[in-house]
């Protein structure tokens, strides 16, 4: 589903973002990226949007090596992937129900249908109240769960979540990660970069750890801690 074969992010006038990062995601695996702020997870989940490219290596999605299928390719591409970013990217002068069913008019599926499926999600995410609301008059954790909604909408191939409970209370958080193994559980593959360690103890799932842009374990549970403070375990 995702390949990353030696890959490597420079921005401009800054060091490494990724370094040499070698990396492989089955189809309908659910796994964490983690790492201490600044370690390169959310270029690497830029860089399997195609929202920046490689600056050396290779990516291929959804077997498709992505330097080679053309920029006008890219809007199709992306119709498999569910996003999450970090700051939302909501649109403010849609309504909360009008952002969640943007995925669903692109997949040009009936109006009945899409009303039907908004209701649903947002009931899933606590937010049927909020449906004719616009964005920037709610709070940061629903906007989050506005969000989760609009990414899981297409029931998607793929979908990359960077921090997705990052603003969220505990009994939220549980709800939205909830959401994503039930997502899983129907067949999408998840990729969910976090800092949170309660997360990745939790959910026993896959764990890819960087630092400093480059890959230092994955496995299915943190050998190393991320972050400040003593190692949990070796
Ligand atoms: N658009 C950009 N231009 C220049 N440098 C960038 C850009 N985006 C990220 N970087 C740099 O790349 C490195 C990795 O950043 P990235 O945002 O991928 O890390 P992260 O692990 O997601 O961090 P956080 O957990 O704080 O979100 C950092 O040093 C960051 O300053």
């Amino acid at each position: 589903m995702i390949q990353l074969f030696h890959v490597t992010k420079e921005y401009p006038g800054d060091g490494p973002a990724l370094q040499d990062v070698t990396l492989e995601l089955d189809k309908g695996e659910f796994v964490f990226l983690t790492g201490p702020s600044g370690a390169g997870k959310s270029t690497l989940l830029k860089l399997v949007f195609c929202d920046e490219a490689p600056t050396s290596g290779q990516l291929l999605l959804f077997g498709k090596n992505v330097a080679k299928i053309g920029a006008r390719a890219v809007p199709y591409l992306r119709r498999n992937i569910g996003v999450v970013f970090q700051d939302f990217k909501l649109l403010p002068q849609r309504t909360v129900a009008e952002n969640v069913a943007l995925p669903l008019e692109v997949q040009a599926m009936p109006d009945k249908e899409i009303r039907r499926r908004v209701k649903q999600l947002l009931r899933s995410v606590g937010l049927e109240h909020r449906a004719e609301k616009f964005p920037p008059s709610l709070s940061g954790g629903e906007q989050q769960r506005v969000a989760v909604a609009r990414a899981l909408a297409p029931a998607p191939a793929l979908l990359l979540a960077d921090e997705p409970t990052g603003n969220l209370d505990p009994e939220r958080t549980l709800e939205v990660m909830q959401l994503l193994a039930d997502a899983n559980a129907r067949g999408t593959t998840v990729l969910v970069a976090t800092h949170d360690r309660s997360l990745l103890e939790r959910y026993k799932r896959r764990v890819v750890l960087l630092e400093r842009g480059r890959l230092v374990s994955d496995g299915d549970s943190i050998r190393r801690a991320p972050g400040a403070g003593a190692g949990a375990g070796g």
